[in-house]
């Protein structure tokens, strides 16, 4: 090797680490970030009711009675309103922060999305999952009159469960896509965290607005939230969140299975979830979203392939070998780390080794994600 040969090499090793310096960097200040959100102490939220002429302010917080409270000197007096949503300190002496103006809290927990984009087609390597769905959900929506006819009842609830990024929200949209269906997105631990004392009630609206923008999917990510099984009903926010649940069984018991809105939760967990939501008439279909095996991730890439500039060195079966164990979002992750990495090197087609370098990178990310989750547990 020549001497100018070995320096370049060691020029490029040199760049390549200081790239990831950088980006294990940014990694240490989000966990930083994440930490001090955990450590951080809840406020309380109020709504301000009136304002006094001795510059004290009345509020009712969301579960409690009518204070009345002094404002922090760091809040700018002139932004409180009547009627604006503002923080308490956690002892609830003392307005530390005027919250966001907003509609409705509804708003902020879900997502409505009349009609989704994604289609089956969009999925890969799971065929007798969508073949599932499309059968207890899909079909029950669009031909209701073919199950009363022969006297079948659909399931009205299904559970799809199974690691993250395996394709669940997307399976959901799709069929909602799919059947012409309004999709509603809640995210279970977000109203279980934003809306302490009112989780029941913002249950109540999702189904409301469910029934009015018929037919529709309710998709419950992150059921697990409300959902696990409680040992200890103790403190009032387990209390809170065992209140969110009832509602939702409610909600689903007043459903006839074959009405035009029909509930899809998702899960990681499926181990800890409360058995009475998985008794017949609620969520009684459960469809495991695995893994994909070697077929499904070559079915994955292919879909993302297809959208890529590659050159003929890109072997989708030899990357399919070399991916076990990877989801499907790391695939998609794996397909636009690649075509960095071409950008990086000022190639304008994607080849093998691009993508090898990112399989690479990839999978120590994965590694270090697998270490620092395994010590969240020890906490
Ligand atoms: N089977 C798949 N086929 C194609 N793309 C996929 C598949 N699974 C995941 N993806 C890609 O990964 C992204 C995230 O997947 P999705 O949100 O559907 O996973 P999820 O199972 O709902 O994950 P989580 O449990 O983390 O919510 C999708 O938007 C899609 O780009």
């Amino acid at each position: 090797m020549t001497d100018e040969h070995a320096v370049r090499i060691l020029e490029e090793k040199i760049r390549t680490m200081q790239m990831e310096a950088e980006s294990l960097r940014k990694e240490l200040n989000y966990y930083k970030s994440e930490m001090e959100k955990l450590l951080s102490p809840p406020l309380i939220e109020a709504i301000v009711l009136d304002i006094l002429e001795d510059g004290r302010v009345v509020v009712k917080s969301t579960s409690g009675p009518n204070l009345v409270v002094n404002v922090s000197g760091t809040v700018d007096f002139s932004s409180i309103k009547v009627g604006r949503y503002v923080a308490l300190n956690q002892r609830g002496s003392a307005v530390v922060e005027v919250l966001r103006d907003r509609d409705d809290p509804l708003v902020r927990s879900m997502e409505v999305v009349e009609r989704p984009n994604v289609r089956y087609q969009d999925i890969g390597g799971l065929d007798q999952q969508i073949q599932e769905v499309r059968e207890v959900v899909e079909l029950p929506l669009k031909k209701p009159e073919l199950f009363k006819e022969l006297g079948i009842t659909p399931p009205k609830g299904i559970l799809l469960y199974g690691p993250p990024g395996t394709g669940k929200t997307m399976l959901a949209k799709a069929v909602a896509t799919e059947s012409n269906a309004s999709f509603i997105h809640v995210v279970a631990s977000e109203f279980a965290q934003k809306f302490v004392g009112e989780g029941a009630r913002v249950v109540r609206d999702v189904f409301e607005l469910a029934r009015k923008k018929a037919p529709s999917i309710v998709f419950i990510d992150e059921i697990d939230a409300i959902g696990a099984k409680r040992v200890d009903l103790g403190t009032s926010g387990e209390r809170e969140v065992q209140r969110t649940l009832m509602q939702l069984l409610a909600e689903i018991d007043g459903f006839q299975p074959l009405d035009n809105v029909k509930i899809i939760a998702a899960t990681n967990r499926i181990d800890i979830l409360d058995p009475a939501l998985l008794r017949p008439g609620r969520f009684d279909r459960l469809i495991e979203i695995p893994l994909p095996n070697i077929e499904g991730r070559k079915q994955i890439l292919r879909i993302y392939l297809q959208k890529m500039k590659v050159d003929n060195s890109v072997n989708v079966d030899e990357l399919a070998m070399m991916t076990e164990g990877f989801s499907g979002a790391d695939l998609r992750n794996l397909c636009t780390e690649a075509g960095y990495i071409a950008i990086r090197n000022d190639s304008n087609v994607i080849s093998m080794t691009h993508f090898k370098s990112a399989i690479e990178r990839l999978r120590s990310k994965k590694l270090s994600k697998e270490v620092v989750d395994r010590g969240e547990k020890y906490v």
